[in-house]
């Protein structure tokens, strides 16, 4: 392609491009309805950009690469921002990060203010997902609020701003004349979820995210309403400062708008809000370095899923407002700060269809199938939908476009529909009456959200689940009894109960499919190995209802043996340490069914001899495990935790490696941390810590 036909091509790409996003930050910024997940957006933002970067010539001052925001919505009166609220530019992974660290040591080098050697001084924060706010006090009195708007113009939400609790009407101590706070309104996930409960229930209109929840919420023309929603304020920055009380007045005449703030950081002007009385996260910290910088990306990164309210990443912003001075500004953002991205956590997708699961007890679950996303670091397929009443609460149908959402580990999710993209066909889902495995009945108690299978062991589904339950590690913990293996076990009819497994030959098992004479014996050996399984993990194995593993343990313990199990009485099981009447009901209730004795009787014929317990069995919480310390945590002392974990069959550490399992870091992190997330070693707070050894969560609280 020839240079003009190369730009000609480049332009029709970019029109279309702006009209694209455009089109999305009107849904935004305005309306507060996206169509697509954040990370599609910054996909079709990151496109633009590219194709920028290569024909400069092409960048227009209305393309959204230059301007922030949408436009005010017309029904709000309009303040003029007296300096205006830019946008942050992003990183989105380490190489970024250093880059940003590499260009603001230059220029700070050049201009005298930073040494040689010397990492420049920056403060780390949330970048919280919300919305931005203006706040303007007058000689300490909240007079006007401002959303951001596009930047030089937002919209008048003062009477709406005074229904937050979070936000002083009336600054504390000596306030100067004019002070501007910056900051973020948001709203914790706890009450996104509550609030999108009662919306549903009186059929209005529900928000796909938090953020979107915040902004609808704050942004009403009616401040009663905003007052009913459970907003929340975050102070990070500041606009117009003028006229300080006392001597610093006029100190530096006017000569600049930094010279004229009562603090000469970042770092510095945070604190004096917060003697003000403003709201701001006790997260922010004071780190010298980029590797400083991706410790703390590490550690926060690992706090997330725990955290109350939703962020998107972090935020750099060099401390020295000297130095922020003589960066500047680009036509959106300043240089002096980056916005440092997580990888997204919702996605927008397609739902092709909901299937029902059978588990062990019969439940029926209904299942999405996904559109496959790439989404909190995996690839979706499915995700459990949980029940029947949930699927309505959500109201997903089949062909809709849905959100889905992983955070940390947590299992997928699907938040909900996009409505706006639901097509006309779209299906809502129905109950199936029988049960698609064994053809029984489906059966849903009045007071259970549950609907089951009333094909006990009748149903091969419910087989197949009890089967793969007893293999589990928990259970008798037999290797190599996997999900194929039991289908084609229990659909050839050769299995019909636990029993049945142990009369399993090599050779008969090196018939089925994708089972080797190797693996064949091996499974002969591991089940050899489960005939003498303690008795807890046997009981376990059973798979009665409300049995989990510790209480078959403390089951065990208490009688001794399976006879004395299946003979006991209500009175004797509730005499059973942390065993109530459900449980209870639930053994007895097992026992009583002729059809369980008998396994357990076939148990035993096949040579299954459960040993009686000792005292504590089990491996221990951290075997194996190499940890390393760094820090200082709120609760525990250095010695304390190294106590703590080599009690529970850990090592510890002094140097980040390939081989240490998890980094346990506190207040003041320094460089481990950046040694961890640069070899991808797990980080872990106290109260991750304690989570691994079973202890409970220190006190204190979060963010
Ligand atoms: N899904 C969509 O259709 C859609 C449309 C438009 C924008 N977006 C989302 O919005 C982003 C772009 O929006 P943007 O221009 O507001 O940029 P941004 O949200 O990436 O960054 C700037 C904003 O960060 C916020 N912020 C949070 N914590 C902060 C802190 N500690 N210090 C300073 N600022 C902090 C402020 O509100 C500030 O305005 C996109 O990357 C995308 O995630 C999505
Ligand atoms: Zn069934």
């Amino acid at each position: 392609m020839n240079a003009r036909a190369s730009e000609q091509s480049a332009q029709a790409e970019l029109q279309a491009l702006r009209r694209e996003i455009e089109g999305h930050n009107h849904r935004y910024y305005v309306l507060d309805a996206p169509l697509v997940s954040d990370a599609e957006y910054d996909r079709l933002m990151a496109r633009l950009l590219e194709i920028e970067q290569a024909h400069p010539d092409l960048v227009v001052p209305e393309s959204p690469s230059q301007r922030v925001g949408g436009a005010p919505l017309a029904a709000f009166a309009s303040v003029r921002h007296a300096v205006p609220m830019l946008s942050l530019g992003n990183a989105f992974d380490a190489e970024d990060v250093r880059a940003f660290d590499k260009r603001v040591s230059d220029t700070l080098r050049e201009a005298g203010l930073l040494g040689l050697d010397e990492p420049v001084r920056y403060v780390a924060e949330f970048k919280f997902d919300g919305l931005a706010i203006s706040l303007r006090y007058e000689r300490g009195r909240l007079v006007q609020a401002a959303t951001r708007g596009d930047g030089r113009s937002g919209e008048d939400v003062t009477a709406n701003i005074r229904t937050l609790r979070s936000v002083p009407l009336v600054l504390s101590g000596d306030s100067p004349e004019v002070l501007e706070v910056r900051g973020e309104v948001l709203i914790n996930r706890a009450d996104f979820e509550r609030l999108n409960e009662a919306q549903r229930s009186r059929g209005e209109k529900v928000f796909v995210n938090p953020r979107n929840a915040a902004a609808g919420s704050l942004r009403q023309l009616d401040p009663r309403i905003t007052a009913t929603r459970p907003l929340r304020f975050y102070a990070y920055g500041w606009g117009e400062v003028r006229g300080l009380p006392g001597a610093q007045a006029g100190l530096f005449g006017d000569e600049s708008a930094r010279a004229a703030l009562p603090r000469d950081t970042h770092a510095g002007m945070l604190d004096w809000f917060e003697s003000l009385g403003l709201p701001v996260n006790a997260a922010r910290r004071v780190l010298r370095g980029a590797d400083a910088l991706l410790g703390f990306y590490t550690e926060v990164g690992a706090r997330r899923p725990q955290l109350p309210f939703d962020i998107d990443g972090v935020v750099y912003k060099v401390d020295a407002l000297r130095a922020q001075e003589v960066l500047g500004y680009v036509a959106r953002a300043p240089r002096f700060a980056i916005a440092h991205k997580f990888p997204a956590q919702e996605e927008t997708t397609q739902l092709f269809g909901i299937e029902v699961q059978v588990g062990r007890t019969g439940a029926i679950t209904p299942v999405a199938r996904l559109k496959p996303v790439f989404v909190g670091g995996v690839t979706v397929t499915n995700a459990t939908l949980h029940n029947e009443d949930e699927v309505r609460r959500k109201d997903v149908r089949i062909g809709d476009t849905v959100v889905v959402r992983r955070a940390g580990d947590v299992i997928p999710e699907v938040v909900g529909p996009v409505l706006e993209l639901r097509p006309a066909d779209a299906v809502p889902f129905v109950m199936p009456t029988l049960c698609p495995v064994c053809g029984s009945a489906i059966e849903r108690p009045e007071d259970e959200a549950i609907a089951r299978c009333t094909g006990g062991l009748f149903c091969a589904a419910q087989r197949k689940q009890t089967l793969l339950h007893a293999a589990g590690r928990k259970a008798l913990d037999i290797e190599g009894l996997g999900e194929k293996l039991v289908d084609q076990l229990v659909d050839s009819g050769r299995i019909k109960t636990l029993a049945d497994l142990f009369s399993l030959t090599a050779e008969e098992l090196a018939q089925y499919e994708r089972m080797g004479t190797k693996s064949a014996q091996n499974l002969v050996q591991a089940l050899e190995q489960a005939r003498r399984p303690a008795l807890g993990r046997l009981l376990y194995a059973l798979g009665i209802r409300h049995v989990g593993e510790t209480t078959a343990r403390d089951v065990a313990l208490h009688f001794g043996s399976m006879e004395a199990i299946m003979d006991a009485g209500e009175d004797g099981l509730l005499a059973v340490h942390d065993v109530g009447p459900v449980v209870a009901h639930s053994i007895l209730r097992f026992f009583a069914e002729p059809h369980n004795r008998d396994v357990v009787h076939a148990l035993a014929a096949a040579g299954v001899q459960p040993q009686a317990p000792q005292r504590r069995v089990g491996s221990l919480p951290l075997s194996g495990k190499t940890l390393v310390l760094t820090g200082t945590l709120p609760h525990w002392t250095r010695d304390e935790a190294t106590r703590r974990i080599l009690a529970a069959g850990g090592k510890v550490s002094g140097s980040v490696s390939k081989k240490t399992a998890y980094l346990v870091a506190g207040e003041e992190a320094g460089s481990k941390l950046a040694k961890a997330a640069e070899l991808g070693v797990a980080v872990l707070d106290e109260n991750g810590l304690r989570a691994l050894l079973g202890v409970p969560q220190g006190g204190g609280s979060e963010a």
